[in-house]
């Protein structure tokens, strides 16, 4: 350490020896007073410079305290992946690094996957994004993987087989699409009748390639979450590029993307400034690494041109309602697990399903197993079957008529 160059200069005692006694004592006496003033001096001076350290330190304090609050409250943003027994396993936006975390036991039950959350510089949980996320969460479904796979579904192996390779094959090696420099399909379009296994097509495939399924309904973005649908649109592409591998699926996807009509009442307006803000991003989307695109209609004829150009839904894939055999297949898939008499002619049975869709044959199934239920058996039979398409065919019609009678 370096002395202050104020620092009094050290007393020195010199005595010559042509000096007397008295003299000698007199120097000595001299040099003994000047060293008691110098020390003086420098106790006050150490005083000080004590008080200045504890001024000094408490400023230290002060600023320790301050950076701990500043640390503590500029916060990270990341969006919650999964929730497992071992804790919260999170993604932070910008470096899509994965984390293992923790929250605390009140905020952790409030936690969803694909909630966004604000974490600190240990990456625990601070707190969960409300507003924003909110919509986000209530607009979009997210499943980390789906539980439905290609054999749960029925009648419709060809349409399983064009979604693979259009949808499944790119995500899983994308490096052959390279190689013999072919482009996978941008989006594929699943069209046709409701109940048909549009949805569960597009589940299959998410949970066959492990990938996390995004879904949006088109209707709800019109209805629910009025002049919110372009962000959200936004929102969903961000998400899926945050979660992937990711399949997105726009279910109605006629709500948002209809032909254009003549009025201009506002909802219009609203409807194709969605609709824009999704061609914009299925545009903008090139390199859209490990994220596949899918939507459903079952209003076809209703779609504007613009959405199924190169680039955008350019692989349109049909599911018709099932066939004799295809609903054969549905009905043993969803009775797989009910217990049928053995003497049951499954096939019989759906060879009377004429216009029935695999919607409709899963409701008559647990139809049939009710008519046993209530008859206090524990075994469905074939009579079963047929009072549940007798009560299924009654109920439809009277709902026609309804239909009919209001129109
Ligand atoms: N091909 C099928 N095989 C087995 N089950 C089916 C099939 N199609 C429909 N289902 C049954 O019907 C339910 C609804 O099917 P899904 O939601 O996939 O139909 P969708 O075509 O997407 O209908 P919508 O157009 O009304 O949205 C399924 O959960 C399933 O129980």
């Amino acid at each position: 350490m370096s002395h202050s160059p104020s620092l009094p200069d050290r007393p020195r005692l010199e005595l010559d020896p042509e000096m007397s006694e008295t003299e000698r004592l007199e120097a000595i006496r001299q040099h003994y007073r000047r060293i008691r003033q110098v020390n003086d001096e420098l106790e006050e001076r150490l005083d000080d410079a004590q008080d200045r350290r504890g001024e000094l330190k408490a400023d230290v304090d002060e600023l320790k305290r301050e950076n701990e609050v500043l640390k503590t409250s500029s916060l990270y943003i990341a969006s919650v992946e999964e929730i497992t027994d071992d804790g919260i396993v999170i993604k932070q936006h910008g470096n899509n690094q994965e984390v293992l975390t923790q929250a605390s036991t009140t905020l952790e039950s409030d936690l969803r996957p694909g909630d966004r959350v604000a974490i600190n510089d240990s990456f625990a949980v601070q707190q969960v994004l409300d507003d924003e996320t909110d919509s986000r969460a209530q607009a979009m479904e997210v499943t980390e993987s789906p539980d439905v796979t290609y054999d749960d579904i029925g009648g419709i192996d060809d349409q399983i087989r064009e979604v693979r390779e259009a949808v499944e094959d790119p995500l899983d090696d994308p490096e052959q699409f390279e190689a013999v420099g072919v482009e996978p399909p941008s989006g594929v379009l699943l069209h046709g009748p409701p109940g048909t296994g549009k949805t569960m097509l597009a589940k299959a495939v998410a949970n066959e390639s492990d990938a996390t399924f995004i879904k949006m309904a088109g209707s709800e973005l019109v209805r629910k979450f009025i002049g919110e649908g372009a962000r959200l649109v936004r929102d969903l592409f961000e998400l899926a590029a945050e979660r992937e591998p990711a399949v997105i699926f726009i279910d109605e996807i006629d709500a948002v993307a209809a032909k254009r009509t003549d009025s201009k009442t506002s909802g219009d307006a609203e409807v194709q400034r969605t609709m824009m803000q999704l061609l914009s991003e299925m545009d903008g989307f090139d390199d859209r690494g490990e994220v596949r695109i899918m939507a459903a209609t079952n209003r076809f004829d209703m779609l504007d041109e613009a959405i199924l150009r190169p680039g955008r839904f350019d692989r349109l894939i049909e599911v018709p309602e099932p066939n004799a055999e295809g609903r054969e297949r549905i009905l043993e898939i969803h009775t797989q697990d009910m217990n049928v008499a053995d003497d049951t002619d499954v096939g019989a049975v759906a060879a009377d399903l004429e216009g029935y869709s695999g919607a409709d044959i899963a409701s008559l199934a647990t139809e049939a197993g009710m008519f046993a239920i209530r008859d206090g058996r524990t075994e469905v039979t074939q009579a079963d079957f047929e009072q549940a398409r007798e009560k299924l065919q009654d109920a439809e019609q009277t709902e026609e008529r309804v239909i009919n009678y209001q129109y």
